[in-house]
């Protein structure tokens, strides 16, 4: 069943339990920071794993010591949708593993 857009203040719920999460052009957003390049590079091989396993997948920017992802529901036209959410909190299962603050 096609994923519904989530309203306003059930995007602010979601985002009361993703610290360092944020909403802002029909995404949700957040900045990983680590101690060098590696780091960030492996995170990205993981959580692009995560990806394959939920058939759904965000844009990643990997730069020097930093990891910027960015997700919505392409299949609605842009929007954030629960799936963006599921997303979001396998990332911060991962993230304080690999170093990422
Ligand atoms: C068939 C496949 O599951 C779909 O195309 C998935 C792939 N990954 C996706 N990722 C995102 N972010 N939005 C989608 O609508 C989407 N659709």
């Amino acid at each position: 069943m096609a994923p519904e857009p989530l309203t306003p203040q059930q995007t602010e719920q979601a985002l009361a339990e993703l610290p360092g999460w944020e909403a802002a052009d029909d995404r949700l957003a957040r900045n990983y920071v680590f101690g060098k390049h590696l780091p960030a590079a492996a995170m990205v091989i993981h959580v692009a794993a995560i990806q394959e396993e939920l058939g759904h997948h965000s844009d990643m920017t990997l730069s020097y010591n930093t990891l910027g992802i960015t997700v919505n529901t392409h299949s609605v036209g842009g929007k954030i949708t629960e799936l963006d959410v599921a997303l979001a909190r396998r990332i911060e299962e991962i993230a304080a593993g690999h170093g990422a603050g």
